[in-house]
Order: C-alpha cells, then structure tokens, then sequence
C-alpha cells in the first residue's frame, strides 16, 4: 500500500490516459485511484465509473455526493490509491481519532473555540480528549462490525474499558470511585463528578452503534446501582468487583409482558422457604437489554406484601432467548424464565417487601443517562444532515440552498442547542445536591428533560429523512446513521419511563409544591 509521504505524482494529463474498462485511474481529492481491476467489482456497477465525467478525471465532487468518506479509508480501498496530483493537496480533510467536529453546532458549546462554558474544568476537559480517542481508535471499529453481525463486543473491548474505569464511571459519581485513576488518571474518582458522566455518556454515543451501545453494559449501569446501594455483604463486594473489571456481566430484569411502567403489576414471585434462608423464583422478564450477555440478574419479584429485589445468577431454572428488536442484536435483549430458580436469602437487595424503593431510587439517574444520550445523538443527526445538505448537490446546487432544507436546520439546531442547555442545567444542580434532594427537586425537571428530548428526537429524525430522501431508508451506505436513529430512537421514549408517564409524573411533582396561599 502506497502511503501518503512516498505517493507517486501524476499529472492531470496523464491520469487522463487512463479511461478505459481495463485501464481506468480516477482522481478523488487530490489523489489517483486504479480502479482497473476494482471495477467489475464496485457495489455502484463499473458502468459508472466510465462515465466520460469520471473516467480518467477529477471525480471528488461525484464522489462524495454518492459515498461517506470513511469508504476511503478502509484500507481494502485505500490500497486502490496510487499517487497525487502534481501540485495539489486534499481539500477535503479526513478527520483522525479523537478530532473535534468544524462544523456548526456538530459539537456543544463548551466544545466550540469560540464560546465559553461556567461548568467544564480541565479535568472534564482532558477526560473529554481521551474519552474520544478511545471511541474513535477502540470501540469504533469493533462497533461497527458487532453491529452488523449483532454479535456482542469483544472480550479485548470489554477488557479495555475495565481497565480505563468505564464500568464504574459509569454508575456515577460515588465512593466506588475514590482511589480510582480514570482513564489513565486524567481524572480522579474523588472529583468525578455528574458533568464527568455527561460527558462519558455523550462520547459514547460516537460510536453510532445503539444495538451495540445498548448491549455494551446498559444494563449494568441500570442493574449494579441496587447491588452497590441495597447488596449485603461478602456477596456485594465479590459482584461488583467481578463487573468492574469485566469479566461478569449484569442486567436489570424488572419489566414483563405484564408491567412495564407499572412496575407494581409484576407477576414474577418469590417465596421464601421454611427455614428462611432461600427463595424460589418463577417468573418471566422482557425486554432485558444486555440479558442474553449477562451471568446475573437484579430481578424485581412480587412477595407476600409487597416487591422484594433479588440478585440472581445464570444457574439452574434460568433461560434467556433472544428478543429481536428494531437494532441490532448485539444490544442482546432478552427474554427470561424464572423456573423453580432458588437464590439463598443474602443474595436479597435491600429489605423483604421494600423492592419499590430499591427499584424507583435509581430511576433519577437512568434517566438523566438516557437524556445525555439522547441529546447527543439528536446532534449527530444535525451534524451529519449540515455535511450532507453541503455537498448534496440538486437542480445543480448544493442542498443547502433552498429555503424549506434551512428551515428544517432552523429547528433541529434550536432543539439541540436547547436540549444541551437545559441539560448542562439539569447536571449542574445534580452536582449540588444529595441523592434524596434530587429525588424531591429534580425527578420532575429530569422527567419534563427526558419527554422533550425524545418528543425532539423523533422530530429530528422526521426531519432529517426529509432532508436525505431515500438515503435515509438505507441501513447502508451515506444515509445509513440517519436510518439507524430512525430505528433506535424510540428506545428512549420507552425505556426508563415512556413520554406520557413521565409527563404527568413531572406535573404531579410540581403540584406537590404549589403553595396553598396563592391567588390570581
Ligand atoms: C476510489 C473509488 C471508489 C470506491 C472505493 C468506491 C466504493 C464504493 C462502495 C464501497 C460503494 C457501496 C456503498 C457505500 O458503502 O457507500 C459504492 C457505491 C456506489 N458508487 Fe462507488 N466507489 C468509488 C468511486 C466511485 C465513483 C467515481 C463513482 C461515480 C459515479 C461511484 C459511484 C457509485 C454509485 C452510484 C454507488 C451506489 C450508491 C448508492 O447505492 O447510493 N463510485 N462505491
């Protein structure tokens, strides 16, 4: 493979000889590609590549109006470039790992040279750097193809991410974070704190796999906080550990056929044998993201007065199938049957009855993931539609052009922009209270969050498939993250609470304050 410092340089004219179905060179942002033997080959059809537009000739803006640019980077393709043009250089930048996105509004505010942010100190700043890098250059890659093949990520990911501190940063700020160096110690555990999250969180979403990013330990960061709040004592200790460095897996399994939102409906049962010491479960769970990878289960089961949480290991009279969803099943979403399984009483979370409490106290902190997420993502679309609707060329003009595509850029960019705002709020009051302080200040302002940034993100992804046309429909090829977040980004209107539920709880919330002594 020829690489950039030692390219042979052609001139245009003698590029040009090279027209023919056997003999064929075509120039593409500044550097000559033999697409002689490529040709038969090329998903597009050879034909187009004879093309007396194409053939021997510049072709870059052609180009790029039909492929992404990462087509030129992997390395089957890369092998194709031959040599540069005598005297010309790339106009069109291929970006490196871990780069901040040029264009307008691809990136928050405190990510933008130009602005400044009262939130972001260094530290949030230098996790920010190597967060990116380590998406871009480790899980990017292994993304992309588990996507495809729906399998789950690979064990040297997951070994990777243990060690960098991901899976406890991704629980949150706390004590299981102190003495810890993240990330190769540009932060420290002791001073990790919500916008730390947000910004792990918002980085991960790069990686434009969700299938993927579902099954790539959600359900820990959902199924450990019960263990590390409510667990008794060796077990506790043995399991988390166990799940920071990696090698066990953990979901959350509370939802059923029967109780989604209305987590009292449940009918998986435990009954406690005579003795007291164990409990028998029978059961089924839905929808369990991450439940086909996971060797323990947080299980929320109805007992004789009330719910009671129990932590239950893949063991006898337990079986998961794969549920398949409208992603990939790499997120590996389960379905689960609880037969006859016993778990002995200290693998109980938290007090016989009290599960509600175990199950509600973590439902604040879900969802503000899933907001950072979400936001993120709706951000991706814009910056992916502002590239496209620039070098989209139609009626002999770039997208961009006619007014009713900026009008949908109007509102996507205010949504996003709005979003991230309200979010940057949102944490920094996080980082200002207690646990319990949230729960009674912010359950309703992170609820009213959640419902308008998933009402946003379906709107956004109604308008992006206006402005991409039939690219957005494709699971492959430029339009292939448009369509993606068509598929997945429903999952955040449901998960966590579904929009009307969390609306209403948000109003609830407020009605609980409103003062007895006020008038019109
Ligand atoms: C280095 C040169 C080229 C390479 C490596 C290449 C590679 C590919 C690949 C991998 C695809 C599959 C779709 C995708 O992944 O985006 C594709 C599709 C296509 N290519 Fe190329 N291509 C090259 C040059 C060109 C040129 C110069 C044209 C100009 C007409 C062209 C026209 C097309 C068309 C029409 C499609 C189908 C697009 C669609 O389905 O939307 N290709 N090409």
């Amino acid at each position: 493979m020829a690489t950039q410092e030692n390219l042979k340089t052609y001139t245009k004219e003698e590029v040009a000889k090279h027209n023919t179905k056997g003999d064929l060179w075509i120039i593409v942002n500044s550097y000559v590609y033999d697409l002689s033997k490529f040709a038969n080959l090329h998903p597009g059809g050879a034909g187009v590549l004879l093309d007396q537009e194409v053939a021997g000739q510049d072709a870059t803006t052609v180009f790029f109006g039909l492929h992404r640019s990462e087509v030129l980077m992997k390395p089957q393709y890369d092998r194709l470039k031959i040599g540069q043009v005598q005297g010309e250089k790339p106009q069109i930048k291929m970006p490196l790992p871990g780069d901040l996105s040029t264009v307008p509004y691809g990136e928050p505010t405190w990510l933008t040279p130009e602005f400044k942010s009262p939130y972001y100190k260094q530290s949030h700043r230098d996790l920010q750097k190597a967060v990116r890098k380590f998406v871009d250059e480790v899980l990017y890659p292994d993304a992309q193809l588990c996507e495809e093949n729906g399998k789950r990520a690979s064990k040297e990911v997951l070994k990777a991410m243990a060690e960098n501190g991901f899976n406890r940063m991704r629980l949150g700020p706390g004590k299981h974070l102190h003495g810890q160096n993240l990330m190769g110690g540009v932060v420290k555990g002791e001073e990790f704190d919500y916008f730390h999250e947000m910004v792990l969180t918002q980085e991960l979403v790069r990686i434009a796999a969700r299938g993927y990013a579902d099954g790539l330990n959600a359900g820990m960061v959902i199924g450990l906080p019960p263990v590390l709040n409510f667990g008794q004592e060796p077990l506790r200790s043995k399991v988390l550990d166990e799940v920071f460095r990696g090698e066990k897996v953990i979901s959350l399994a509370i939802s059923e056929a029967f109780a989604g939102s209305d987590v009292s409906g449940l009918k998986t049962e435990a009954v406690r044998s005579e003795d007291g010491k164990s409990w028998t479960i029978n059961g089924t769970k839905k929808w369990i993201s991450g439940g086909m990878h996971s060797d323990y289960f947080t299980v929320g089961a109805r007992t004789d007065g009330g719910l009671t949480v129990f932590l239950v290991p893949r063991s006898e009279g337990v079986e998961t199938k794969q549920i398949k969803t409208s992603y990939s099943t790499a997120a590996g979403t389960a379905y689960i049957t609880f037969d006859n399984c016993v778990v002995p009483d200290e693998n109980r979370l938290g007090e016989v009855d009290a599960g509600l409490l175990v199950i509600l106290s973590n439902f604040n902190h879900e969802r503000f993931i899933m907001v950072c997420a979400s936001v993120r993502s709706s951000r991706a679309i814009v910056e992916e539609s502002m590239k496209w609707a620039s070098q989209r060329i139609v009626f002999g003009k770039p997208l961009m052009s006619q007014a009713v595509i900026r009008s949908k850029f109007a509102s996507m960019i205010a949504k996003v922009e709005a979003m991230q705002a309200w979010l940057e709020n949102v944490t920094y009051q996080m980082c200002h209270m207690t646990y319990k302080e949230q729960s009674r200040n912010l359950a309703g302002q992170i609820a009213f969050l959640k419902v308008y940034a998933t009402r946003a993100a379906s709107e956004i992804s109604d308008d992006a498939v206006q402005i991409w046309g039939g690219r957005a429909l494709t699971k492959t090829g430029m339009g292939k993250r448009i369509k993606l977040f068509q598929r997945s980004n429903k999952f955040d209107a449901v998960l966590g609470g579904a929009e009307d539920v969390l609306a209403d709880l948000g109003v609830r919330q407020a009605m609980r304050k409103m003062p007895a002594d006020v008038r019109l």
